[in-house]
């Protein structure tokens, strides 16, 4: 068995008994039933992850940033150069980018991983060590931003052309992703983020999201980085042509591997295997926006059980991503009208997550702190009405 398969051979299905416990739990404590609200949900959902009440506090976060350039860029459907992938990957190395602001905010480590830069990186970035030079202190939050080089080609090719992936390449993105999961993991974190870095990559993002759940291009396909009107309707044109080449248009049904070889990038694949990856070793993933949503449906479409450990950190601008949520079943945390990527979202909705399971840590039951419970024979739906 490959990496791949044994991953997906050890995903389990959500444990029913730890959410019922989970469920019970949140009713005995000192608040009127279902007044968390969503966040209610997000902790049962993470009790059946861990398969005990209460799951382990999510923490340390680790937010990896998967970057990768992509072939699809030739046909014009982002204002920027392909050179600022390759830039931004030294920004976060730098230290300098949203993600590492927010990453900050929140006390989570953010690696960066190349799966498939074009521009060749230079070898001066910062390798992980601490600004003053010493070896990180394994805490993780805080130490500067490590590079994994991972680089399985020099970004896709162009998806309006040909297959933007060998078959092989993507399964070694798929792997790839895997083993990032397990090393964070190994390394101590407790949460996961897949954040992202490809200009272009919403071009493929939308073909992705549209190849799996036959969706329109035009329902799906945004403006991403800021585009006028004429470039969103070409942006819309090149992904329909696309999944014509490769036989995706809606209806078809998407095989998954295929598909991710066929108009994916190297990040999304990684990134399905990292949610894969994290869903076998039951921890955690927090999603970000349009292209974490769309290597999840890569995920769910190779194993639906992998969704199981998956919380959508928030919605972002992309219609895309508010369909790819829509079809993954998934409710998102926050809705900002982000459009940036990087992990952004998904780090801001991570106290969110972890403050849901705090509360099945620390707050009191009505029985432990002397709190009376409310009168009269209303029938308890757990809504919290009356
Ligand atoms: C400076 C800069 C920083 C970014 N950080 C994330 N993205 C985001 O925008 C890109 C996708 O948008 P499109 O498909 O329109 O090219 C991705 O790199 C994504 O991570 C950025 C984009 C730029 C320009
Ligand atoms: O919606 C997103 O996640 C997004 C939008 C634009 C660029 N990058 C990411």
């Amino acid at each position: 068995m490959d990496l791949i398969d044994e991953t997906i051979a050890a995903i389990r299905p959500l444990d029913g008994a730890a959410m019922r416990d989970a469920r019970d739990h949140q009713a005995r404590l000192t608040k009127p039933p279902g007044s968390l609200g969503v966040l209610e949900e997000v902790s049962v959902r993470l009790a059946g992850l861990a398969g005990q009440c209460p799951p382990p506090l999510p923490e340390p976060a680790a937010v990896a940033v998967f970057a990768a350039d992509h072939g699809v860029h030739a046909q014009g459907v982002t204002p920027w150069p392909q050179e600022v992938t390759a830039q931004m990957v030294a920004n976060f190395l730098a230290g300098g980018a949203v993600v590492n602001a927010f990453a900050a905010q929140v006390g989570a480590r953010v690696s960066v991983v190349d799966v498939g830069v074009a521009t060749e990186l230079d070898g001066t970035e910062p390798d992980g060590t601490e600004p003053d030079g010493t070896e990180p202190d394994g805490t993780g939050a805080g130490d500067a931003p490590g590079l994994l080089r991972r680089k399985i080609a020099a970004g896709t090719a162009d998806m309006t052309a040909g297959p933007a992936m060998t078959a092989g390449e993507a399964r070694r993105a798929v792997e790839t992703g895997i083993e990032v999961a397990r090393e964070l993991a190994a390394d101590g974190a407790g949460c996961l983020i897949a954040g992202d870095m490809g200009i272009a990559n919403t071009t493929a993002s939308a073909a992705l999201i549209a190849a799996f759940t036959g969706l329109p291009p035009e329902d799906v396909t945004g403006r991403g980085t800021g585009i006028d009107d004429a470039t969103h309707a070409h942006k819309v044109e090149i992904v329909r042509a696309a999944l014509a080449r490769h036989g995706l248009a809606a209806g078809h049904g998407a095989a998954p591997m295929e598909t991710l070889a066929a108009v994916g990038g190297l990040e999304h694949a990684a990134i399905a295997g990292f949610v894969l990856g994290a869903a076998a070793l039951r921890v955690p993933v927090v999603l970000d926006g349009v292209i974490a949503g769309a290597a999840a449906l890569a995920a769910a479409a190779l194993c639906p059980d992998a969704l199981g450990g998956c919380v959508a950190g928030h919605r972002s601008a992309e219609p895309g991503h508010a369909a790819a949520l829509r079809a993954l079943g998934l409710r998102p945390l926050v809705d900002l009208e982000l459009r940036l990527g990087e992990g952004t979202g998904a780090l801001l909705a991570l106290p969110l997550v972890q403050g849901a399971v705090r509360v099945l840590h620390e707050v009191a039951t009505f029985d432990s702190a002397g709190v009376s419970e409310k009168s009269g024979g209303a029938e308890e739906d757990g809504s919290g009405r009356p």
